[in-house]
């Protein structure tokens, strides 16, 4: 996208109180792009009043309603503008012109965990500990609003220039309303309505891939999946197709690496369990805490995780 020059946008307000009126484009130089999606652009952007950087996702209404993502768009923004913890990326504002739709995020400078993950091949103990246990506090925010994100995975585990985490991705989340607030508990019975999300095929649940039907703990699912990837350089399932890897989930058909850390194989395999009311780490099972407790996180200081300083990724 050309650099904009910045035009004065009215002041809509005639009071002397300062009232932030919509961004438009104009009001931002457009840099470099950071990524795209299947339906979106990030580019770094400036705003022009402050100087400060931003990201800013880009999305064309033509393509959004040809492909019926309207809801998508929708959630992603409302889960966003619910979230206010440093784990998670900050929508700013959205905006939009004839065309496009805008979502203003604070720019997330060391980019995908995934990158140093495939770069490295894979973290030590120590590493994988702490990037494992901001996730877990991350989840726990999460959770504790009543969203599921239900596509963790190490892409959308961005890194901030501090280098810790800031998760994204949001179009897929679920907020459970408070009706179904432990999910399980009263889980309807498939009423028919299936969901038609499922996730990424390698850190999908067996419960996503039967019911439909994502909890809390169909997160925790993906944390087992993270945290061996981790460590192993690779997801526990993986298959050529598809289909193979969801087979594979729902027999529980994984095994670890000849070395893999012993304390950390007792904790993925507590992850790792097909029935969702039995993961550490869910409600079932006394909550956070138990997880936190594991051995695992022995080093990790919990009160103070944002405050401390991330282990050198090596
Ligand atoms: N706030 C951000 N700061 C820095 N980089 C970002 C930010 N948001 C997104 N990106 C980068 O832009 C890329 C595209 O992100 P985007 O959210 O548009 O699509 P996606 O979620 O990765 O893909 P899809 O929409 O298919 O799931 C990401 O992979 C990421 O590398
Ligand atoms: O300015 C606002 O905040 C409200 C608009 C509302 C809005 N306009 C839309 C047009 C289209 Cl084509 C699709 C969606 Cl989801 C749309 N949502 C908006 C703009 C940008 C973004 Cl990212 C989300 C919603």
């Amino acid at each position: 996208m050309a650099s904009q020059v910045a035009v004065r946008s009215e002041s809509t307000s005639s009071t002397s109180s300062t009232t932030s009126t919509k961004k438009t484009p104009n009001d931002f130089l457009f840099g470099r792009q950071l990524g795209e999606g299947s339906f979106s652009t990030v580019y770094l952007a400036k705003e022009l009043e402050t100087g400060k950087e931003y990201a800013i996702k880009v999305l064309e209404k033509n393509h959004i309603i040809r492909e019926r993502k309207s809801g998508y768009v929708m959630r992603e923004k409302s889960v966003l503008l619910k979230l206010n913890h440093p784990f998670f990326i900050r929508l700013y504002c959205t905006f939009q012109d004839a065309d496009r739709l805008y979502f203003v995020m604070n720019y997330a400078s060391r980019g995908e965990l995934l990158d140093y993950l495939n770069k490295l091949a894979c973290f030590d103990d120590r590493c994988s500990s702490f990037y494992a246990a901001e996730i877990i506090l991350a989840l726990e925010y999460l959770h504790g609003l009543g969203i599921i994100h239900r596509d963790l995975k190490p892409e959308n585990i961005l890194l901030n220039e501090k280098m810790h985490i800031q998760i994204t991705d949001f179009g897929s989340a679920k907020i459970l309303e408070d009706s179904d607030s432990n999910a399980l508990d009263n889980a309807t019975p498939d009423s028919g309505r299936r969901n038609s999300f499922v996730g990424t095929a390698q850190y999908v649940s067996p419960e996503v891939l039967g019911s439909k039907n994502a909890y809390y703990s169909s997160d925790l699912w993906a944390l087992g999946c993270i945290i061996y990837q981790f460590l192993s350089g690779l997801p526990p399932f993986r298959g050529g197709h598809e289909y193979q890897i969801f087979q594979k989930i729902s027999k529980l058909d994984y095994d670890f690496p000849e070395g893999f850390n012993p304390v950390a194989k007792d904790l993925v395999s507590k992850l790792l369990v097909i029935d969702p009311t039995q993961r550490l780490g869910c409600q079932d099972m006394g909550g956070y805490n138990p997880l936190k407790n594991h051995e695992f996180f022995r080093s990790i200081d919990w009160e103070n995780l944002p405050e401390t300083e991330p282990p050198t990724l090596l």
